[in-house]
């Protein structure tokens, strides 16, 4: 069943229970049913800026499977139509049919698919099935597999027999113009995931949260990696504000290409004290180089940037890079004396502004190497 803390309870038989109501002009996010799902705090798996894509579907009748990755929550436009229908910012399939004037519902079994390749391979803990603005037609029921194959496999090579897909999700009733959140259990490491819409409908957005679980193989042979990326398994752990964009996106892969997708925070108003942000590093490395970005943050970029950093859990904090000067909309990059052996670091920002991205070029340590090498086997690779 769905989480649903905030949410009343759905019902599996009545199959209306579930519905919104028709738009009825103004807001349309006004009825919207937002959920409260803790796996949120998770990177996102299918994240287009980590390389995740849809990369088949059945129908994409009435709009297109691409849709499902947008980032920024789905719009509805009441006005617009086009040559097939209600334009619907999301991935939607025409009404399937029955066999025969007898037989006018679909059969039981009949769904329509589509195929998304995760950003990286990971342990998947949570899916959100956003049906933002589908009110009459959202999925009865919606299920999900993943599936793990390496390389880059195509559509045809994923589809064929010999390919097993584990469920994640049975077939299960959501609401209509809601995020419908599902909590996923099991360790096991997926490439690809395939979400079914039962027996037809719209989805306006998918979102798979978990975690990065690198290829220690591919580490090994790069030699110098950044510690910190999301793509190498390194994952955001607090902050001390999220007010205007999250402090994840620092550890993203790329550069920034405007103001929202680094770290802002709020101005901070109480004197001696200082934004923050802490990540860990995908097993124990040794750092050597340090890169801290404030692209595109001008006038509110970090006045001054210090690291520290730890070695275990309950290590003591020791610095990395002093107090430092930084320049707005600026890379800076510093060489580090002495390589520092941390499994993670605190990036503080003075008194407050942004940071765009930082980078950890180093190695994993040797008991890193072997800790990430245990955690891939664990996890099915
Ligand atoms: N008003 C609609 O959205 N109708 C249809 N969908 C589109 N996109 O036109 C349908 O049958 O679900």
């Amino acid at each position: 069943m769905p989480t649903d803390e905030n949410q009343t309870e759905l019902s599996p038989s009545d199959p209306h229970a579930n519905d919104a109501a028709p738009y009825g002009g103004g807001d349309p996010y006004a009825d919207y049913r937002a959920g409260d799902f803790p796996f949120t705090e998770l990177v996102d798996l299918a994240d287009r800026r980590l390389g995740a894509g849809v990369i088949a579907a059945n129908d994409e009748f009435f709009a297109e499977r691409e849709n499902l990755l947008i980032r920024e929550p789905a719009v509805f436009d009441p006005e617009r139509f086009g040559h097939k229908g209600k334009i619907m910012d999301g991935w939607e399939t025409r009404r399937r049919r029955g066999t025969d004037a007898e037989h006018p519902f679909p059969a039981p079994e009949d769904h329509d698919w589509a195929i998304v390749r995760l950003g990286t391979p990971g342990i998947i803990r949570g899916v959100v099935v956003d049906t933002a603005h589908f009110r009459g037609n959202y999925p009865q029921r919606v299920s999900v597999q993943a599936t793990a194959v390496e390389g880059a496999p195509g559509p045809a090579e994923l589809l064929a027999d010999d390919v097993k897909w584990e469920e994640l999700v049975p077939p299960t009733p959501v609401r209509g113009h809601a995020a419908n959140g599902f909590e996923v259990t099991g360790g096991r490491r997926w490439t690809h995931l395939r979400i079914c819409q039962h027996p037809d409908g719209g989805i306006a957005r998918l979102r798979v949260h978990g975690e990065v679980v690198p290829d220690p193989a591919w580490l090994a042979a790069l030699g110098t990696i950044d510690l910190i990326s999301i793509l190498n398994g390194g994952m955001y752990e607090d902050a001390s504000d999220r007010f205007y964009s999250s402090p994840a996106q620092i550890i993203l892969p790329g550069t920034s290409r405007k103001m929202d997708d680094g770290w802002e925070n709020r101005r901070r108003r109480v004197r001696d004290t200082n934004d923050w942000v802490r990540f860990r590093l995908p097993a124990q490395g040794a750092v050597r180089a340090v890169e801290i970005d404030t692209a595109y943050l001008k006038g509110n970029a970090a006045g001054w940037a210090g690291l520290h950093g730890r070695d275990g859990d309950t290590g003591e904090w020791f610095e990395i890079l002093p107090r430092t000067r930084l320049q707005p909309d600026t890379l800076h990059r510093f060489v580090l004396d002495t390589e520092a052996v941390v499994t993670h670091v605190r990036l503080d920002a003075y008194p407050d502004g942004g940071v765009a991205r930082m980078r950890l070029h180093g190695s994993l340590t040797e008991a890193g190497a072997a800790e990430l090498a245990r955690r891939h086997q664990e996890s099915g690779a």
